[in-house]
């Protein structure tokens, strides 16, 4: 296999500075070479599911779930607790069988590929390893069902920055050590295709960034990657396409600018002297101004140049004009309102505290 070994990152390695290293570099991608990359990975959906339904019991988890993942992107899957959102990753690779619908990685069911690994890397819960094993003997044993040696485990071992612990025993691994381990063994096949149910969970800020400009850099290269975080700061950074569920349901479907400008609503702050003869000026009944404080307006319906022009127009003297973009997570709680079913209500809240400071007394 040729192997490219190429910088993509010169910020400071938490662990490479715990080796003692001034090191400036810090992050190392192994896999195919660019050249080969544009060939290996198509444009056709990858990943796709038809009316995926998938019932336990009398609870419907998904339910008649349709959504098509492609490449060269990465897609974020968002949902509020239990919106189904780890139940349709497991179908996705045959952990969990549907009860309805469909779904195929690359044209097949997961379980028909013939060397998985290879198709799809899965981080599902980054817990499920053998605690008194290595993370080396670990990734180790799982190359072995796909004649994966020695020299991949350690690739991605250094990829993921676990080099100096990969001897140690996984059960003394803490929480972003494990992600790290989960992440390894997603890349362990060089797979077209990764999915990775919050792969930030429980990593430092540094970690966090650095799946970021992992996963955007394996998008970049032609790879598939579907991604689930509840971070939603941080899912704006990453992702180019969201898929949000709700009670088991596709609530959206679309790239992340134009989820963000359907599901929100922009608005311009303008602060003068003269806010009152702004809003008389601008009043009219496609345009909403909402009195922030005696000099501050928000105005729906106008552009900031708009009222820039008209405030000019009228020699209205204005402090600042700024126009405000709702954000993904705006978006986000816009459009789940109606589908969280774990809600902590703001009375339970007072009540907890209440209960706190007796105890404390
Ligand atoms: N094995 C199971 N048996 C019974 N119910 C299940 C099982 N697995 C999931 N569920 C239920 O299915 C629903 C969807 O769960 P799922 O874990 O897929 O949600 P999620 O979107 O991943 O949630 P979270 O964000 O909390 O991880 C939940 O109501 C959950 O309780």
């Amino acid at each position: 296999m040729t192997i490219d070994v190429r910088i993509i990152d010169t910020k400071i390695h938490p662990w490479s500075d715990a080796r003692g290293a001034s090191c400036l570099v810090l992050f190392k991608y192994y896999g195919p070479s660019p050249g080969a990359s544009t060939q290996k990975f198509g444009d056709q959906p990858v990943i796709e599911a038809h009316s995926l339904t998938k019932r336990y019991g009398s609870k419907t988890a998904v339910d008649s779930v349709s959504f098509v993942v492609r490449p060269g992107l990465v897609t974020g899957f968002l949902g509020p607790n239990g919106a189904g959102k780890s139940t349709t990753m497991r179908m996705i690779v045959g952990l969990d069988r549907p009860t309805g619908g469909s779904v195929t990685v690359n044209g097949k069911a997961y379980k028909d590929h013939h060397a998985p690994l290879h198709e799809v890397g899965v981080l599902l819960d980054a817990k499920a390893v053998h605690q008194g094993r290595s993370a080396y003997n670990h990734l180790l044993a799982l190359g072995a069902t796909h004649g994966i040696g020695a020299t991949r485990v350690r690739e991605v071992i250094e990829m993921t920055g676990l080099d100096t612990v990969a001897k140690k025993r996984v059960g003394g691994f803490s929480l972003g050590m494990g992600q790290r381990l989960g992440i390894a063994a997603a890349m362990l096949g060089d797979p077209s295709t990764l999915i990775l149910d919050e792969p930030v969970n429980g990593l430092d800020p540094e970690g966090v960034m650095w799946v970021r400009e992992l996963v955007r850099f394996l998008a970049s290269e032609g790879r598939t990657v579907l991604l689930s975080s509840h971070l939603m700061s941080e899912m704006a950074l990453t992702a180019d396409h969201i898929i949000v569920l709700g009670k088991g349901r596709v609530l959206a479907d679309a790239p992340v600018a134009e989820m963000i400008s359907s599901s929100t609503v922009s608005s311009v702050r303008a602060v003068s002297p003269q806010a009152g003869e702004i809003a008389r000026l601008l009043t009219s009944n496609d345009v909403t101004i909402t009195s922030v404080d005696g000099q501050t307006l928000q105005i729906v319906g106008l552009t900031a140049a708009a009222v820039g022009e008209a405030a000019a127009a009228a020699g209205i003297v204005l402090h600042e004009l700024t126009p405000l973009k709702g954000s993904l997570e705006d978006a986000y709680v816009n459009l789940t309102v109606d589908s969280v079913e774990y809600r902590t209500h703001p009375s339970a809240l007072a009540a907890a505290a209440l209960t706190d400071s007796e105890v404390s007394r």
